[in-house]
């Protein structure tokens, strides 16, 4: 009981409390996640937005120098006449915008005639830039952004296909990812006298569109068909060029909706993850371009791992965990204290129940309470009681019972029982000492004729006023019993000497040869002594009695009223 029930319901108590604690907090947990991916999933669709509007803004920037090319007056003097002040300017400011611009490997102006011939290209050679040499000049008419551009509209510009750059000689931009975006070069009168041409490095743009998002961050570019044009693995990008297209809806099924127009945007999950990537989150967004443009259209993408998209859940997880953990231990201790609390006043009914077990008295019980507790202290309360009073009449049963067995119920004195155990004692401690003792029988002489006359009352009465007079004759160390009817016997303790006994003998006598007033007479009784003495009558209780008896009929014989010595008779 000391501490079984507490600390099982301690751990009941503590169980439920953690096991609440720990499922609020893996719910917590799990709906934490999930709003972090879905929120993640969110920020992530809008940065693939953003990147998209960037793109449609970097193009138009390019066309905005397009239209300041286009319309400088050296593109068309140079275009017209060839001459050297516009070549040089031109080939100015060619460099200085290339300059400006990082993600521009070329830049050229291309005559309507003589097949589309160069008449002025600069490109990008790593950190410095090549002013290409007359001779180096190519005839660009057979390439559509030539041919195309001259059949756009006045002021109108053309943007090609995003492909590998193979032509020749394009120093930095040779099989690069480019894109050509051009616009025609007119004469007052509307008349397109050549081209200028921007060649776009792509992988460069993108770069630096891409430059502040996060590093973990993926980008993904698809053209209008959903050829893969960036991809982190570099394996699937331009799958066209080598003749085994790689399509972003046959990578990521959920592009399937973008590419054949039903959405404008996805946003999904691929935890399998696919290639280079991890399992991430990944939103697409379609970029539509100008209507004179090749592509029409371009897919852009943003993949995030979704371990980060999932780390604030992580932290809030450990914070979780550290919660149910403090949580947990704080309900341990409260559910001791409960159980503690719950279980004193059971503690205080076993107390109470050991100290009456081992007869202790009552102890304090909880019976002022108005619950169970109460009404089972109330109940072992009343149960000491009754115990109690059980007790006392068992106890008072046995004095009785005591009483009865060893003492004589009419005189008071002890009977023939006690008087043996008297004797025993009385016989060894003598021996010890080797002192002496003497034993006194004495019966009453004609008690029959006072029952006969006077009745069996009146026999009572004498008996106990006999009783009465021996008791007072004798020391308290001496015994004075009752053997039975008439007949009393006195155990004198150190008796002294023979005279002594005598002394004490004739006393008895006297005292009882006194009246004895009954119901307005006197009545009177005589009585025969016969004495034996230890060691010399008797060597045990049964030998004394023996002698002293004998010695007593003796008298009796004599005709009563008087003592007698058992050795005398010897
Ligand atoms: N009233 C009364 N009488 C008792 C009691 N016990 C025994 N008696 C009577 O005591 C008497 C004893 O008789 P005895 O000792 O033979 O006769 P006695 O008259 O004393 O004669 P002796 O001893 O020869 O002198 C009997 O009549 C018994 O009935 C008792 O407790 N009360």
């Amino acid at each position: 009981m000391k501490s079984g029930i507490a600390v099982k319901l301690a751990i009941l108590l503590a169980v439920v409390g953690v096991t609440a604690a720990a499922l609020t907090g893996a719910y917590s947990y799990g709906v934490s996640r999930q709003l972090l991916v879905e929120a993640s999933q969110q920020s992530l669709l809008a940065a693939t937005q953003v990147l998209g509007r960037r793109i449609d803004t970097g193009l138009q920037e390019v066309v905005r120098n397009l239209q300041i090319l286009a319309r400088h007056p050296a593109a068309r003097s140079m275009l017209r006449q060839g001459d050297a002040g516009s070549r040089q300017q031109l080939d100015e400011l060619f460099e200085l915008m290339m300059r400006a611009n990082p993600a521009y490997f070329q830049i050229r102006l291309i005559s309507a005639a003589d097949f589309g011939l160069e008449r002025v290209r600069v490109d990008r050679q790593g950190a410095s830039f090549v002013r290409v040499a007359d001779d180096d000049l190519q005839e660009k008419g057979h390439f559509s952004y030539v041919s195309e551009t001259l059949k756009q509209p006045p002021g109108s510009v053309y943007m090609s296909r995003i492909t590998i750059n193979h032509e020749r000689g394009v120093h930095a931009g040779a099989e690069r990812p480019s894109m050509q975006l051009a616009m025609p070069v007119e004469d007052d009168k509307g008349k397109p006298l050549g081209v200028v041409v921007i060649n776009l490095d792509v992988d460069g743009m993108f770069a630096l569109l891409a430059v502040d998002l996060p590093a973990d961050f993926r980008l993904f570019l698809a053209n209008g068909d959903g050829d893969i044009l960036l991809h982190p693995d570099h394996a699937k990008v331009f799958g066209f060029d080598r003749g085994r297209r790689v399509l972003i809806q046959e990578e990521f099924a959920a592009t399937a909706a973008l590419v054949d127009g039903r959405q404008s945007r996805v946003v999904f999950q691929d935890v399998a993850g696919s290639g280079a990537l991890q399992s991430a989150l990944l939103a697409f967004v379609q970029q539509p371009l100008g209507p004179r443009s090749e592509e029409r259209q371009l897919f852009v993408g943003l993949a995030q791992p979704l371990s980060s998209a999932r780390e604030g859940a992580q932290r809030f997880g450990q914070l979780i965990l550290v919660s149910v953990l403090v949580l947990g231990l704080l309900g341990i201790l409260v559910a001791m204290l409960l159980a503690r609390l719950a279980l004193r006043p059971l503690r205080q009914l076993t107390d109470a129940a050991q100290r009456f077990g081992r007869g202790e008295g009552t102890s304090e019980l909880p019976v002022a309470r108005d619950d169970e507790i109460g009404e089972l202290a109330r109940s072992f309360r009343q149960m000491q009681q009754q115990i109690g009073e059980q007790m006392d009449s068992l106890q008072a049963s046995q004095q009785q019972l005591q009483q009865l067995a060893q003492y004589d119920p009419l005189t008071g004195l002890p009977n023939r029982r006690m008087l043996q155990d008297r004797m025993d004692l009385a016989i060894s401690r003598a021996r010890r000492h080797d002192e002496q003792l003497a034993l006194l029988f004495i019966d009453l002489d004609n008690f029959k004729d006072i029952n006969d006359g006077w009745g069996h009352d009146a026999g009572d009465i004498v008996l106990m006023e006999v009783a009465h007079r021996l008791r007072q004759s004798v020391r308290a160390v001496d015994t004075v019993a009752r053997l039975g009817g008439d007949e009393f016997v006195i155990l004198l303790d150190v008796p002294g000497s023979r005279q002594d006994i005598i002394n004490i003998v004739i006393k008895l006598l006297e005292q009882l040869s006194l009246g004895i007033p009954f119901q307005g007479i006197t009545l009177r009784v005589g009585a025969s002594v016969g004495i034996s003495l230890f060691p010399d009558d008797g060597a045990s209780p049964a030998a004394l009695l023996v002698s002293a008896d004998r010695a007593m009929y003796q008298v009796k014989a004599r005709g009563r009223g008087g003592y007698g010595f058992a050795v005398l008779q010897e």
